[in-house]
């Protein structure tokens, strides 16, 4: 291996992660002892704001969003309709349907259901993120979810009237100003106030993503979609400037934002190495920047391309770019497999799915994408199957399987079940007038 590492991200330590762990599971203990109380004293304690209610009413929100400029307006309206649009073409692959097997005796099935009801985080922490509004409503309006949950943190100009618009127009059933581990709880578990969801969606910083891990089995999580990330794989081809600022596009979402440039070529890799802080200081955000380059940005060099994909499936990274020539685009589409959301060309940056291209932005973190893809439709759906037996030959046969199979594993009440279905055979079909 001829990989040399020019900088790389300093390892994470065990401690961090134990504090964290604690510091959600006593939150998230406490809103499921004291309700809306803890919900109140943590949102003091962490968002620094003393709340009576945490819902918004129709008419709050009315009033609200009437301020919102016409030409934002259309700029959302335009965005909800392209993420509808891809939404839909998910949904397109989602569909009841049945096979007959042994002889037309036995059906075997699957029938699609949305959840009832789904909790959308938005984060705002640092910027209120009104794209993760549209990410999170869209897909559950359009898979049928009845009761959508929309909450995003309290706080100076939040919930920003872009986002609750975002929100409005997309479809939130509810709204609540509530943000961080006592949002999750809140959705997880209920209050006297709230009602519970089934399944909580939308990213978040450090804090939602591991409330979202604890409170996994008592409620559904869509995915661990943390603190953003990008990993770029440049060659020789690439432009410097797309390349530096796609990195810290993603790296000033949090000072715990990752970036990661692989490439084959040495001269870019020292060129950046030395010039990232002068494109850092050229940005608004330059303080989150100069925390998350230090601290999580890493710059490769791979002698060959191979090498180059070799490390980016290893890196599993949210986004990845590519910004390499035809034939080594083509190489990389084939072999890379671990990855939120893939960026096939220099024309193609990560903003344009962050806001608006129509895929979903709400993607796997922290390695991750090893195991799962993005939020999508499919999230918002149960595929349900079903059977049924007709015919008296299927019925013998699989009775006399499953009674055996029952048998050799020692369990004596699934072999009886079995058993006594062969003998009372009761013809369905005839019985209810069938042919
Ligand atoms: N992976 C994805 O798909 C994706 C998409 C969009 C955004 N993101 C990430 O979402 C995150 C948004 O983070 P954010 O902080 O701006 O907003 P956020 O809404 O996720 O978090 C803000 C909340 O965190 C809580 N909080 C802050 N400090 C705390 C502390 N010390 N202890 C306990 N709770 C605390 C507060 O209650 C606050 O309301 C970023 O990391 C961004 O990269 C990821
Ligand atoms: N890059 C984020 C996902 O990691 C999504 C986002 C929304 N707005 C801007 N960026
Ligand atoms: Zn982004």
């Amino acid at each position: 291996m001829t990989t040399e590492i020019l900088k790389l991200e300093p390892e994470r330590t065990e401690d961090d992660l134990s504090s964290l762990y604690s510091t959600v599971s006593d939150v998230l203990k406490d809103i499921k002892k004291e309700g809306d109380r803890a919900v109140s004293k943590y949102t003091l304690k962490f968002d620094k704001l003393q709340l009576e209610k945490f819902l918004l009413s129709k008419d709050e929100i009315e009033n609200k969003i009437k301020n919102l400029n016409p030409k934002t307006k259309d700029l959302i309206d335009e965005n909800i309709t392209r993420i509808t649009k891809f939404a839909r073409f998910q949904l397109s692959m989602y569909r009841d349907m049945q096979i007959e097997v042994d002889g037309n005796e036995t059906v075997l099935g699957q029938k699609i259901v949305p959840i009832s009801s789904a909790g959308i985080y938005v984060p705002a922490g640092r910027f209120p993120l009104l794209s993760s509004a549209l990410m999170g409503i869209i897909p559950a309006k359009v898979a049928g979810v009845k009761r959508i949950v929309a909450m995003t943190p309290p706080g100076e100009n939040r919930p920003d009237i872009g986002v609750l618009y975002g929100i409005y127009k997309a479809g939130a059933t509810e709204v609540y100003t509530i943000g961080g581990i006592q949002a999750i709880g809140a959705l997880a578990y209920g209050t006297e106030t709230i009602k519970p969801v089934d399944k909580i969606f939308g990213p978040g910083n450090k804090y939602v993503n591991e409330a979202k891990r604890q409170v996994f089995g008592e409620v559904g999580i869509d995915l661990l979609a943390g603190p953003s990330e990008v990993l770029i794989i440049a060659d020789e081809t690439a432009n410097i400037d797309l390349v530096a600022y796609d990195l810290l596009a993603q790296a000033e979402h949090d000072i715990a934002a990752r970036s990661c440039l692989v490439t084959t070529s040495r001269e870019m890799a020292l060129k950046l190495k030395n010039e990232m802080p002068k494109y850092i200081e050229t940005l608004a955000t330059r303080e989150i920047l100069r925390v998350s380059w230090k601290e999580k940005g890493s710059i490769i060099y791979c002698n060959n391309f191979d090498e180059a994909l070799e490390y980016a499936n290893n890196y599993a990274p949210e986004h990845l770019e590519l910004h390499v020539s035809i034939k080594h685009r083509e190489e990389a589409f084939e072999k890379l497999d671990n990855f939120g959301s893939l960026f096939m060309n220099q024309n193609t940056p990560v903003v344009f799915s962050d806001k608006l291209i129509g895929t979903n932005h709400t993607l796997p973190t922290n390695r991750a994408s090893r195991y799962t893809g993005g939020l999508n439709v499919g999230a918002f759906l149960k595929v349900l199957t079903f059977q049924e037996v007709l015919g008296e030959v299927a019925l013998k046969e699989l009775s006399r399987r499953a009674f055996e199979q029952s048998k050799l594993e020692g369990l004596s009440g699934h072999a009886k079940s079995a058993e006594l279905r062969a003998k009372l055979f009761k013809d369905i079909r005839i019985n209810s007038g069938e042919e």
